[in-house]
Formats: structure tokens, C-alpha cells, sequence
């Protein structure tokens, strides 16, 4: 027996231990002793580098998915199974045909790539989640040998891409609504001016809205100064800037500082600690109106005086001004002049805001804007209620004869009042309120300009006597009493002239 040591090839050094019997080999032990340095370095350096590409591929937080040349899934990362919820082990192996076959792809890019022999992008629904996933083929000896897919989930994206546009439609219909509702209004508010005085305001009201003049409106409460300073800002240059109404009277005095000119964080205690927009601020590139300007606190007049003469103004609590290109315009039903001559109302602020001066008189000056304001009346309340409500004639003469002291306010108040509490289409004198009939000295319950015919007025004054006698009366009983008939011929009247039999 002997031993032979035998070095073979060139990477591998190792021992052959023969064991020989008579030149007849009867053991071979082969030991490999010892591998090459170099050969160790490089299969270190490939475990590593293959560790890394791993880390690599783990750790995008795209998906990344590989396919061999038939489709069938060989690596799939983590970031894959997070975006399209599916465990590595149930895709490595399977071939993505299949898997569209399931139903749990929509579409395959692999499959795509395979047929195509390109690259492709394209959505995939996969588990109810949108991901969209680009496939580009590796080739080998000219066919397809790998496909590397990068997917990324866009359903979030795409449901952020879904609420903008659905911000960005309501917005456009919001500001459609707001144009609609802008003329509608216009139209629907149309300024009745049919006596020679409104008429000559509207005129100049026109005129005005060309320029940016400040303008003072005066006039008894509920005429309509309101109206005016809109139909100007509404016919003006500014139209489609803000309208901002300020009713001085109806801000509490400590805080008409802070809401007319806003304030800085940290103002007083109490503040908004963001600070807070005044509405002048808010005005900016339209018109301001400065409602019930009497009620303007002496103190804040001075600082108002300021912002007319240079359109700058200091927040509350702020250092720098602010400049605003604004319009304004002011009202009140009170007298400025005797305000002034009483030390209540700067007699430079009064200059200042009287540079136009429009002076709106009240209803009982101008009866001819009565009638039309009425029925202007009617027919918006009607729409509104859906009633086809009319006034009788009489009742509309007595109308046009009352003073209205709350002037156009208090018309359309009466106006609605009566449309919603009377029960039948005409309505009827006897249905105004006292203070009306009883202002109106003709309590005649018809008008001797109006007479159709002897039945027609008797009736119409059987009603008017029906009605007097039920409001001072509580029953049909106590009815017939005053009118010393009987009782059951005060009811067939009543139901003759559709008369509620409603006593309380
Ligand atoms: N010429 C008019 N045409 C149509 N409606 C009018 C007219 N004048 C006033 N009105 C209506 O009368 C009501 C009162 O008008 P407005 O508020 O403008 O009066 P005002 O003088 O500003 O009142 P206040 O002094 O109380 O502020 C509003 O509903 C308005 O639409």
C-alpha cells in the first residue's frame, strides 16, 4: 500500500490518498485541502454584493416584482406585497397568466411585456387598490429572459386627484350659483322708481356708479338706501369686487375698531391669537357701505376721517398701514347736520362722506311708488310661497292711502303678512290690519270709482259688515245679536262669502 499525492487543477488544492494492491488501485481518498485565497475573495465578494442588491431591492418603496421569460413570478419584493397586499409566498412560483386568470390582477404588465416585447406602463386593479406598474423586458440570446416590473400605488394619489377636481367643480359651481344668484338678484330687485323723484335718483345713481366719488345717502329708515348704495356698486366698475355692508348701529362700540379695520395676533386679550381681517380689508376692489353712519362712535370717527382722506389704515395693534382701493359709500336716517351742531358727528368727516349727497324721501312723498312696490311685493312672495294671491281693489286703494311709516320695509312686512295669514285668493279690505284701516279715513269698504254693478257692491259690503261684526264678536250667536238676525242666517252668510267660522 502507498500513497500518492496528487495536486489537480488550478482552483482546488487537494490530496488523493491511493491505495494501491499489486499496481492494482484498490481506495481513492480525495481531501481538498485548502481553496485559493483569490477564489475565497471573489465568492465573499458575490455573497456580498448579492446581499446588498437584496437590501437594494427590499428596501425601495416601489414595488419590484421579476418574471422569468414565461411570465412565472421569481422575486417579488416587499414593497410588492405591501401595495398590492399579496404575500411573496403566494406569487413566487405562480405564472402571472394564471394569476389574471383568478381575477386577482385586472390586467397583467408581464404578460403585456411578454407579448409586446417592449416596455409598457399601464393600471392595474389589484386586491381594490389602483397600482400602477411599469414592465421592462430583459433579454438574453434575443429572447425574453427576465421582466422587471416596478409598480406604485396610486390609489391615494388618485383619490387626492378626485377630491381636487371635485374642489375644483365646486368651486366652478359655486361661483356659477353666486353669478346666477348676482343676477337674479338684480333682477328680481329691480328698483322700483316710478315717481319722478325716484326716478331722478336712479339717474343720478347711474352717474355716480360710473366714478369712485364717496357718497352719503340720507333718508327716513326703510326707504331704501340699502337698494341704492347696491344698484350703484351693482352698476359700477366694481361690480364683480365685494359688496361689504357695515351697519354701525348693530356692532357693539368696543369691537366696531377691531371688525372695521381687523386687528394684529396679541391685540388685546381675547383676540384671535392669527389676528383677524377687518372688513374694510375685505372690501378691497369693491364697496364698502357704511349703513347707519350716525351711530359712528366720536372716538372712531377720527380714524375713519384718516382711512377716506388717504385709503390707509392701521390693524389694531399693527404697526404698518395697509392701503385698499375701495369705494364708499354711507347712510343714515339721522341728521348729520344737527349731529354735528350737538358735537356728535365731525364736521370734517361729514365733508368727506358728503361729496355726493342722495337724498331719498319717504313713501308718503312719492305715492306713486306704492302701487308698484305692492305688486312687486306680491309677486315675489307669491313665487316664494307658491300662492297666486291677489289684493282686491279696494284693499289696494287703502294701501296707497296710508302714510306707511316704516316706509318700503313696512310694506313688504304688511305684503307678507297678508299673503300667508288670509285663507282666500283676494284679499279682502276687511283683512288688513286695524292700524291701516283706521289711518285710512275712507273706511268705505268700496271704492265709488269702482262700482260694477248694485249686486256687486252689496256684496261686497255684506262681506265688509260680516267681517266688522266677527271681530267684535266671540260666536255666531253673539253675531246675530248685533245684527238682530238669526243665527243660522249669520252663518249661511258667512259661508255664503267664505268667512272662516274660526272664533276663538
Ligand atoms: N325702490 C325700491 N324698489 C324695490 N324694493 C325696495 C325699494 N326701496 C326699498 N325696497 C325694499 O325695502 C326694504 C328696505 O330697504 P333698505 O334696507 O334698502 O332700506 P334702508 O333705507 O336702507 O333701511 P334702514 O334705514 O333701516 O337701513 C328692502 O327689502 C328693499 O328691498
Amino acid at each position: 500500500m502507498g500513497l500518492i499525492r496528487v495536486n489537480k487543477g488550478s482552483k482546488v488544492e487537494s490530496e488523493f490518498f491511493i491505495n494501491m494492491d499489486k499496481n492494482n488501485v484498490e481506495d481513492v481518498i480525495c481531501v481538498f485541502k485548502k481553496i485559493y485565497e483569490e477564489n475565497k475573495r471573489e465568492i465573499e465578494y458575490y455573497k456580498e454584493l448579492e446581499s446588498e442588491f437584496n437590501t437594494i431591492i427590499e428596501s425601495s418603496s416601489d414595488g419590484i416584482h421579476v418574471t422569468d421569460g414565461e411570465g412565472t413570478t421569481l422575486r417579488f419584493n416587499r414593497a410588492c406585497e405591501r401595495i398590492e397586499d399579496i404575500s411573496r409566498k403566494e406569487m413566487i412560483g405562480k405564472n402571472m397568466r394564471d394569476m389574471v386568470k383568478a381575477g386577482i390582477y385586472s390586467k397583467s404588465v408581464t404578460v403585456e411585456v411578454l407579448e409586446s416585447k417592449r416596455s409598457v406602463t399601464l393600471l392595474q386593479h389589484v386586491n381594490g387598490k389602483e397600482v400602477m406598474a411599469t414592465g421592462t423586458p430583459v433579454f438574453k440570446d434575443g429572447r425574453i429572459n427576465r421582466v422587471v416590473i416596478n409598480s406604485r400605488d396610486i390609489t391615494e394619489l388618485n383619490k387626492l386627484k378626485r377630491e381636487l377636481n371635485d374642489a375644483y367643480t365646486m368651486k366652478e359651481k359655486a361661483e356659477r350659483e353666486l353669478e346666477f344668484l348676482r343676477q337674479r338678484e338684480t333682477s328680481e330687485r329691480n328698483v322700483v322708481a316710478e315717481s319722478i323723484s325716484m326716478k331722478r335718483i336712479i339717474k343720478l345713481a347711474e352717474s355716480v356708479a360710473k366714478v369712485d366719488s364717496t357718497v352719503l345717502i340720507q333718508g327716513e329708515s326703510g326707504v331704501g338706501k340699502g337698494v341704492i348704495s347696491s344698484f350703484i356698486h351693482k352698476n359700477s366698475n366694481r361690480r364683480k369686487g365685494p359688496f361689504i355692508k357695515i351697519d354701525c348701529s348693530a356692532i357693539p362700540e368696543n369691537l366696531l375698531e377691531s371688525e372695521l379695520f381687523g386687528y394684529e395676533k396679541g391685540a388685546f386679550t381675547g383676540a384671535n391669537n392669527r389676528g383677524k381681517i377687518g372688513l374694510i380689508e375685505l372690501a378691497n376692489k369693491g364697496t364698502l357701505f357704511l349703513d347707519e353712519i350716525g351711530e359712528m362712535p366720536l372716538g372712531l370717527q377720527a380714524k375713519l376721517l384718516r382711512f377716506i382722506q388717504d385709503r390707509e389704515f392701521i390693524r389694531v395693534g399693527g404697526k404698518n398701514p395697509i392701503s385698499v382701493d375701495i369705494r364708499v359709500i354711507a347712510a343714515t336716517n339721522r341728521s348729520l347736520r344737527k349731529m354735528i351742531d350737538e358735537k356728535n358727528f365731525r364736521q370734517d368727516l361729514y365733508y368727506r362722506l358728503n361729496v355726493i349727497p342722495i337724498s331719498i324721501p319717504p313713501l308718503r312723498e312719492r305715492k306713486e311708488d306704492i302701487r308698484p312696490l305692492i305688486n312687486s311685493a306680491l309677486n315675489k312672495l307669491n313665487k316664494k310661497y307658491n300662492f297666486t294671491k291677489r289684493f282686491n281693489v279696494d284693499t289696494l286703494e287703502m294701501l296707497v292711502k296710508y302714510t306707511w311709516p316704516g316706509n318700503v320695509r313696512e310694506l313688504e312686512n304688511i305684503t307678507e303678512r297678508l299673503i300667508v295669514t288670509t285663507s282666500f285668493e283676494e284679499i279682502m279690505p276687511e283683512d288688513l290690519p286695524s292700524t291701516i284701516g283706521e289711518s285710512v279715513q275712507n273706511k268705505r269698504c268700496f271704492n265709488m270709482d269702482n262700482i260694477k254693478s248694485y249686486k256687486d257692491s252689496m256684496d261686497k259690503f255684506e262681506r265688509s259688515l260680516l267681517m266688522e261684526i266677527k271681530k267684535k264678536s266671540n260666536s255666531t250667536i253673539e253675531m246675530a245679536e248685533i245684527l238682530k238676525i238669526d243665527p243660522s242666517t249669520v252663518r249661511r252668510k258667512l259661508k255664503k262669502h267664505h268667512i272662516k267660522i274660526d272664533f276663538e
